[in-house]
C-alpha cells in the first residue's frame, strides 16, 4: 500500500539521517541488543513480512485467512448453528421478552440442543475441553443466557462433580447431568462474601451416629446468592461449605476449611423444594435473564456422607479426616484450581462477543454515509480519523486476543491430559490474567461500538444493549478481574523471587529471564532515538518494549512492596502498592498477548493473510505502546522524535487497516444469523433495507 500520509514519509526519511549520524555506535549496540535478547522473528523474516505489509494495496484472501483462523471445531459450530437457525428458528430468542418467558425459552434450547441436535458437551468437558469450549461459543451468540445456563449445567455443577468428586460420584451423576435429568447449581457465592471464599459460613458438620452431613446457613450472610439454576430448574446443588469434625477436646468441634457437597435442592420427580431448604429468586438483571439465579437457605439439611466432594479430603466412617494434601490452604488451592475451565471458557467467548459487536460496528461504519468534501458524495464514516481511531485498533485487539485464547484452549487441554505441574501454574496465572484483561476491554469495546454506529446503535434488535448488559458480568463472575489480576501479579513476584534465588521459570514467564537482565541497565540512548518504520514494525522492537515495561515495574514494585512492609506489613503494603500491581499484571499479560499474535502471524501460510495480520499486529503493538507512552517516556525508553514518529504510525496504520477492514470482519466467518443485526448484515446493500423492514415498511 503506498504510504499516503506526507508527514509520515518525511519523518521517515529524516529518521534515516539521524541513524546514519551514528552508525557505528547504533550497530554496536544493535549488536550487543540482539545478544541480549535474540529476536523472536529472524531479521530477513521481517523485512519479507515488512515489504508485503507494504505493497500499494493489500488484497486479503478473505477465505484463506477464515480457514487459518477457525480453527478445528468449526463443523460442531455450523452443526449448532443449522439446528438453532435453520431447523428450530422456533428457538430463537425474539428482542422483546419477559424474564420468565426467557428463562423458560432458555431451558427448551438447552434440551433441544442436548435431546434432540444431539450435542452432549458433558462428554466434552470430560475429554475433549477445546470441543467444549467452541460448543460454549456458538451456543452464546445464540443467545449470550443460553451460553451461561450451559456453562452452569456442565462446567460448574457438572464439572465440580468430575474434578473434585472421585470414582463413584462420575458414577452415579454422570449420566444424569450429561442428559439434563439431573438439572444442578454451582452453590459457593454467599451475601455475605464472593471473591473471599476463604470467609464462607456455609457449614457441613459431620454427624457419626448417622453417617452423615448437616449442612446449615448459620446466618443471613451466609445465604448462597446469586446462584444459577437455583430459582427454577436445579435438583442438586454443589454447596462449598466449611467441613466440621467433632473432637473430642472443649471446642467440640474443628474447622477443616472449605469442602464441596452434593446437596439435593428440589424432588427429582415432583420437582418440590425438598425439606429444610428456602429458595428465592435472585429477580430481574441488568442482563442474562435467561438464566435463573436464586438465593438458597439451609436448614439442618442432612446429607449422606457419600456426597462429599472427596478428592482432596476425606472423611471415614468414624470421623477421621484424611487428604492427599497436608493444609488447608493446599486443599483450598487445589479445589479452586479445578475449576479454572470457566475462566478459561469466559475469555474464550467474550472474544466471540467481540468479534461480533465489532463486526456489525465496522460494518455499518462502512456502509454509513455522513459529510463530504464541497459539492462531491459524502464520505463513509469509517474513512474519518476519529473513526478509525476507534475501531481499529480493537479490530486489531480483537484479532491479538483470537490468537491468545486459542493458545490458553490449547495449554489448557495440555493441562488435563498432563497434569503436569508447570503447566498448571501457566494456566492458572494465564487464564486469570487473560479471562480479567479480555472481559474488561470487551465491556469497554462495547459501549464504543453503540457510540460509533450513532442512534441505529442504539436500537434493541442492533444488538449493542443486549451484548453490553449480557456481557458486562463477565468481569465479574468466575473471579473478579481486579482480584484475578492480583493473583497473576502474585504469580509475577514468586517468579521473580524465583529467579533471584536461581530457579526456573515458568513456560510464560520465561521472558523475564533476558529481560530483566536488560532492564538492570538504563535504557540505551541511541536506539531511544530510533524512528524509521523498519524499526517500529520489527516485532523484536515491540516485543522488547513491551518486557521491559514489565520487567521495570516488576522490580520497582518488589522493591516498594519490601520498603512498605516494613512498616504497613504485607497486607497494608500490598494495599500501597496495589495500582502498580495491577499495572504490572496488564503489562505481562499484554506482553504475553502480543508475543502469540506475533508467533501467529508467521506461522499463517497464506502471504496475503500472513501480510494483512503483520498490519494487524503491527497495530496492536503501537497502539498499546501509544497508549502507555508517559511511561515509557518517564524511563527515557524512547525519545520524543520516537513517541511522535510512533503516534504517527499508529494513525496511519489504522488507516491502512481500514482499507482491509471489511475483509478482516469477513475473515471471522460469522453468519448473518449469528451478527443479526440489521445495519451489520454481510451484504451491505442489504443493511438499510432489512432494518426498515423490521421496523414495518
Ligand atoms: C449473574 C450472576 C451469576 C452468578 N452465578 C453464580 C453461580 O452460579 N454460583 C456462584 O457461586 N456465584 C455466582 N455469582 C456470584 C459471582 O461469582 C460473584 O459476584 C463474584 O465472585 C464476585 O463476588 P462479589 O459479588 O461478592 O463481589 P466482591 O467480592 O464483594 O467485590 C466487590 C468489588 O470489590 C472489589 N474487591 C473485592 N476484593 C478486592 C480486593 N482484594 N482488592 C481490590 N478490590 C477488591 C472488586 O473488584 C469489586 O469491584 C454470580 C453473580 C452474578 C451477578
Amino acid at each position: 500500500m503506498e504510504c499516503r500520509n506526507p508527514k509520515l514519509q518525511s519523518s521517515n526519511s529524516s529518521n534515516q539521517t539521524a541513524e546514519d549520524d551514528d552508525q557505528p555506535t547504533t550497530r554496536r549496540i544493535q549488536r550487543l541488543q540482539l545478544h541480549l535478547n535474540p529476536p523472536v522473528v529472524p531479521p530477513e523474516n521481517v523485512l519479507e513480512l515488512l515489504s508485503c505489509a507494504a505493497k500499494a494495496k493489500l488484497s486479503v484472501n478473505t477465505q484463506q485467512l477464515s480457514d487459518y483462523m477457525r480453527g478445528k471445531h468449526r463443523d460442531i459450530q455450523e452443526r449448532i448453528f443449522d439446528y438453532y437457525f435453520k431447523s428450530r428458528p422456533d428457538l430463537q430468542t425474539p428482542v422483546e421478552i419477559s424474564m420468565d418467558e426467557h428463562r423458560e425459552l432458555c431451558m427448551r434450547q438447552l434440551l433441544g440442543l442436548v435431546r434432540e441436535a444431539g450435542i452432549r458437551p458433558f462428554g466434552y468437558v470430560a475429554d475433549d475441553p477445546a470441543m467444549y469450549f467452541a460448543v460454549a461459543e456458538a451456543v452464546g451468540s445464540v443467545d449470550m443466557s443460553l451460553g451461561v445456563k450451559m456453562g452452569v449445567q456442565y462446567s460448574l455443577w457438572g464439572g465440580s462433580v468430575l474434578n473434585l468428586g472421585t470414582k463413584k460420584h462420575r458414577d452415579k451423576y454422570y449420566e444424569g447431568i450429561d442428559n439434563l435429568e439431573y438439572t444442578g447449581c454451582f452453590a459457593m457465592t454467599e451475601l455475605h462474601h464472593g471473591s473471599n471464599v476463604q470467609g464462607l459460613q456455609t457449614v457441613a458438620t459431620f454427624d457419626p451416629l448417622t453417617d452423615e452431613f448437616i449442612i446449615d446457613t448459620p446466618n443471613d450472610g451466609a445465604i448462597k446468592w446469586w446462584i444459577g439454576n437455583a430459582a427454577v430448574h436445579g435438583k442438586f446443588a454443589t454447596v462449598f461449605a466449611k467441613l466440621m469434625l467433632p473432637t473430642h477436646d472443649t471446642k467440640g468441634v474443628s474447622d477443616m476449611g472449605v469442602h464441596a457437597f452434593i446437596v439435593p435442592i428440589r424432588d427429582l420427580k415432583t420437582h418440590q423444594t425438598l425439606p429444610g431448604i428456602e429458595i428465592h429468586d435472585c429477580g430481574h438483571k441488568v442482563g442474562l435473564n435467561g438464566v435463573d439465579n436464586g438465593a438458597l437457605r439451609f436448614r439442618s439439611v442432612r446429607i449422606p456422607r457419600d456426597n462429599l466432594l472427596n478428592r482432596f479430603g476425606d472423611v471415614s466412617r468414624d470421623g477421621k479426616y484424611s487428604s492427599p494434601l497436608l493444609s488447608i490452604n493446599k486443599r483450598f488451592a487445589a479445589t479452586l484450581g479445578e475449576l479454572v475451565g470457566g475462566r478459561v471458557g469466559l475469555a474464550y467467548s467474550s472474544v466471540g462477543v467481540l468479534k461480533i459487536a465489532s463486526t456489525i460496528a465496522i460494518r455499518y461504519s462502512l456502509l454509513r454515509h455522513q459529510f463530504g468534501p464541497p459539492k462531491q458524495p459524502e464520505v463513509s464514516i469509517l474513512d474519518y480519523q476519529s473513526h478509525q481511531h476507534k475501531l481499529m485498533p480493537m479490530l486489531a485487539s480483537t484479532y491479538a486476543f483470537h490468537f491468545s485464547t486459542l493458545y490458553l484452549v490449547e495449554k489448557y487441554s495440555e493441562m488435563k491430559k498432563s497434569h503436569d505441574e508447570e503447566v498448571v501454574g501457566d494456566v492458572h496465572a494465564l487464564s486469570a490474567g487473560l479471562k480479567a484483561y479480555v472481559t474488561s476491554y470487551t465491556a469497554k469495546s462495547l459501549s464504543i461500538c453503540r457510540e460509533s454506529c450513532g442512534g441505529h446503535g442504539y436500537a434493541a434488535v442492533n444488538r449493542f444493549g443486549s451484548l453490553r448488559n449480557d456481557h458486562d458480568i463477565f468481569q465479574t463472575f468466575e473471579g473478579d478481574n481486579t482480584v484475578l489480576l492480583q493473583q497473576v501479579a502474585g504469580d509475577l513476584l514468586k517468579q521473580y523471587q524465583q529467579k533471584f534465588q536461581g530457579g526456573t521459570l515458568a513456560v510464560t514467564w520465561n521472558y523475564l529471564r533476558e529481560s530483566m537482565n536488560s532492564y538492570l541497565s538504563q535504557p540505551n540512548p541511541v536506539t531511544a532515538r530510533w524512528e524509521s518504520e523498519d524499526h517500529l514494525r520489527d516485532p523484536n522492537f515491540q516485543l522488547d518494549a513491551f518486557r521491559y515495561r514489565t520487567s521495570r515495574l516488576l522490580q520497582s514494585v518488589a522493591v516498594r512492596l519490601r520498603k512498605h512492609s516494613k512498616n504497613l506489613g504485607s497486607f497494608g503494603a500490598w494495599n500501597r502498592c496495589l495500582n502498580h500491581l495491577l499495572t504490572l499484571a496488564e503489562s505481562h499479560i499484554e506482553s504475553v498477548i502480543l508475543a502469540r499474535f506475533i508467533q501467529s502471524v508467521q506461522s499463517c501460510p497464506d502471504p496475503s493473510g500472513r501480510a494483512a495480520l503483520k498490519l494487524v499486529c503491527d497495530l496492536y503493538a503501537l497502539d498499546r505502546i501509544w497508549n502507555d507512552i508517559g511511561t515509557y517516556r518517564n524511563v527515557d525508553y524512547v525519545a520524543p522524535n520516537k513517541a511522535k514518529a510512533i503516534h504517527k504510525l499508529t494513525e496511519y496504520l489504522s488507516f491502512q487497516v481500514r482499507n482491509i477492514a471489511k475483509e478482516l470482519v469477513d475473515s471471522f466467518d460469522l453468519p448473518d444469523e449469528v451478527t443479526r443485526a440489521p445495519i451489520g448484515m454481510q451484504s451491505t446493500a442489504e443493511a438499510y433495507s432489512q432494518y426498515t423492514q423490521y421496523v414495518g415498511f
